[in-house]
This record gives structure tokens, C-alpha cells and sequence, in this order.
């Protein structure tokens, strides 16, 4: 007898932006079954609803209506119009995600975006899900390089990064050798793990103009970037020395790599938001959960209006339902 695939657990992220009706017409769009965990009232204002209490009766009920795991908001919603009163809810409904990752009972998690800065007003102390979802996991077995590492994938594209939600001027003494070569590993081994990629070439983009210009236009490459990406091919990594980030992005550049290692949040970001911001997907590698997201934030300014497009949502699932049956097959 064939068991069961288990769904994906689908977090509904801020509740006042285009999270809630995108989650709907990707719903609409009949696509392998998930379970929300939000509030079942506030989803129920965009699509037929059914409050189920475990996971596995999802895929039942997934036909006629979205199946929601049901965990209440405290106070009312207004679309466009964050409140730090709703945290403790967008943050427990990620919470539940990641427990029913870990007990097996959904294959995967994908978060619908959240909005930081009401979170860090009520509190929340993590830059975001990637760290969030990492510190909840961090007692998980994993018998490799421990993440978290953001990728961002767009097309053909597939961009890491170094360093996440820092200060540009605190990047250049966040580019250490150490974190480079640690987030180069996890790259690595997801690139084969999660994307069947056997031998993953991997790219280093320089921080500074021309990658330095040979020490002249800065020293990170010649004395961070460099000898990290020598120690790394002496391990059996195929990582390039760092190469000149305003030639790394172009069509034909691009099919030079597998993944790119980028150094900071827009080095990476505006490429791949330029290139496929319909169909980005941002994904959590090195961790014993799956987890992907869509590349778009909480979008206050059309949430409510029926406009927002749903296709990188839809790209995440469709992108965590291949790396979880990935994982399952190589168990
Ligand atoms: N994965 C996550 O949880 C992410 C959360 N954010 C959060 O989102 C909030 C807003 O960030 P912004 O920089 O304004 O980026 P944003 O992505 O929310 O909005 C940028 C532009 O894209 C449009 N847009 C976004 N999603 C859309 C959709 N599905 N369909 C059609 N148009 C869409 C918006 O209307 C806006 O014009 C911030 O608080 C940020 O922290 C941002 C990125 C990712
Ligand atoms: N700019 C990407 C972003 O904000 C997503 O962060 P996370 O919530 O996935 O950690």
C-alpha cells in the first residue's frame, strides 16, 4: 500500500498585506495540496474554507476548499495597515510550520511574506524567517553543513548570500573567511542534495568595483575573498576567485555557474528581481526543514484590491514540493 504524501504547510505571513489572497488564488490555481496555518475567518474572506486539526486530512479536502490549520488573530485586520498586536500570531503560526516539519507530518514549509519592522516593534528579535526558522530547528539532526543560507532563485539563476539584512557598512567586516567558506559548504551540498546537481560550480562575486582592480580599488578580495575561495577548491569545492559583479548577472554569464555566492542583500536581490520578479522564490538551505518563500514582500500599498499576482507564491510551492520529494527519495 502507498502512503500518503503529506501536504505542505503554507504560513499565512502578514495578515494586512497580499499574503491571505495570493494563498487564495494560488488555491485556485489546483496545485499539489497544502495546509494553511492562519485564521481560518480572515482566509475564509477570499475562498471556501475548512478548519482541519491534522495535516493529514488536508489532501481530503484540498478539492473543495482550503484547508486551514486554525490559529486565530487576537485583532481586526486592515488591509495595508500592519499591527504589531498581530505578531505573536504571524509569528506562532511559523512556530506550528516548523514543529509539524519536524514530526513529519507535512513534507515542507512556505511562508507568505512578513512584514519586519511591525515584529520588531512587538519584540520579535530575529532579521527574519531564514534566522527565525533556523534557531527553531537548531536541536534537529542535520547531518551537514548547518545553515541558514538565503538563495534566491529566478529563472536560471540562483543567487546566495553572504551576508542578509546588514547595514552596507557593516558588510565588508561581516565578509570573513570563515562565513564565506561556511555559507560556500552549505551551497554545495544543497546544490547536490536539494537540486540534484551533481557537481555544482559555484561563483564568487568581489565586493569592490572591477573585484578590487588587483588590490588597487580595495583589499577584500585580495586578502578575504582570494584565500577563502583557494581553501575551498583545495577541499574539492568548484568555486571561481572573486569575479567582477557587474559582469556575473548577464545571460550568457550565467550559464558559467550554478550558483553565485553574492556578498550582500541587493547584490544579490536586484538581479534577481530584475530578471523574474514574478517568479522569484527565495529559499532557506542548510536546514533540516524545507523551507521557500516568495521573493516579493507583503505588498501593503495593493493588498485588499484583488490585484496582487500569486505566480511566485505559486513557484515556491511548486519549488519546496521538489525539494521535499528530493529529500524523501534519498532517504
Ligand atoms: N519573505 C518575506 O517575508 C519578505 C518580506 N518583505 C517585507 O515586505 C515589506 C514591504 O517591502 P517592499 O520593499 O515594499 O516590497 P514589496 O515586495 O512588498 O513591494 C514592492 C512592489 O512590488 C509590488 N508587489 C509585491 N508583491 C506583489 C504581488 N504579489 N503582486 C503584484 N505586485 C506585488 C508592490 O505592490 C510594490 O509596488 C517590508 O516590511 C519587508 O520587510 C520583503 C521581502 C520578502
Ligand atoms: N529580502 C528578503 C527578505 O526580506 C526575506 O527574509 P526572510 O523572512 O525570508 O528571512
Amino acid at each position: 500500500m502507498t502512503r500518503p504524501v503529506p501536504p505542505l504547510a503554507l504560513t499565512m505571513g502578514e495578515p494586512a498585506g497580499v499574503g491571505p489572497e495570493i494563498i487564495a488564488a494560488a488555491w485556485k490555481a489546483h496545485l499539489s495540496p497544502f495546509v494553511v496555518v492562519g485564521d481560518a475567518r480572515l482566509m475564509a474572506t477570499h475562498a471556501p474554507v475548512e478548519v482541519v486539526t491534522d495535516p493529514a486530512s488536508a489532501s481530503a479536502v484540498f478539492d473543495r476548499a482550503i484547508p486551514v490549520l486554525d490559529q486565530p488573530l487576537s485583532a481586526p485586520v486592515t488591509p495595508g495597515q500592519p499591527d504589531p498586536a498581530h505578531a505573536s500570531a504571524i509569528t506562532g503560526w511559523i512556530e506550528t510550520a516548523v514543529r509539524l516539519c519536524l514530526d513529519r507530518a507535512v513534507a515542507g514549509m512556505v511562508t507568505a511574506p512578513i512584514a519586519k519592522a511591525p515584529l520588531y516593534q512587538a519584540g520579535f528579535r530575529f532579521p527574519g524567517h531564514t534566522e527565525f526558522i533556523a534557531e527553531l530547528t537548531a536541536d534537529a539532526p542535520w547531518g551537514q553543513t548547518r545553515g541558514p543560507v538565503m538563495m534566491l532563485t529566478a529563472k536560471d539563476l540562483r543567487a546566495c548570500l553572504v551576508t542578509i539584512h546588514t547595514p552596507l557598512s557593516q558588510v565588508p567586516e561581516m565578509v570573513t573567511a570563515e562565513r564565506v567558506s561556511r555559507v560556500a559548504r552549505v551551497v554545495h551540498e544543497a546544490l547536490i542534495r536539494d537540486f540534484g546537481i551533481a557537481c555544482p560550480r559555484l561563483a564568487l562575486a568581489g565586493l569592490n568595483p572591477h573585484a578590487g582592480e588587483g588590490g588597487s580599488i580595495g583589499l577584500e578580495e585580495q586578502e578575504v575573498l582570494i584565500p577563502a575561495a583557494t581553501a575551498l577548491r583545495a577541499e574539492g569545492l568548484d568555486i571561481s576567485d572573486p569575479r567582477p559583479a557587474d559582469t556575473l548577472f548577464h545571460d550568457e554569464a550565467r550559464t558559467t555557474y550554478d550558483a553565485v555566492l553574492c556578498l550582500y542583500h541587493d547584490q544579490a536581490l536586484i538581479p534577481v528581481k530584475t530578471l523574474d520578479f514574478w517568479g522569484g522564490v527565495n529559499v532557506s538551505l542548510g536546514l533540516p526543514v524545507v523551507r521557500t518563500s516568495p521573493d516579493h514582500g507583503t505588498g501593503f500599498d495593493i493588498a485588499g484590491r484583488g490585484i496582487a499576482r500569486p505566480d511566485s507564491l505559486i513557484a515556491a510551492l511548486h519549488l519546496a514540493r521538489t525539494m521535499a520529494d528530493r529529500r524523501a527519495a534519498a532517504v
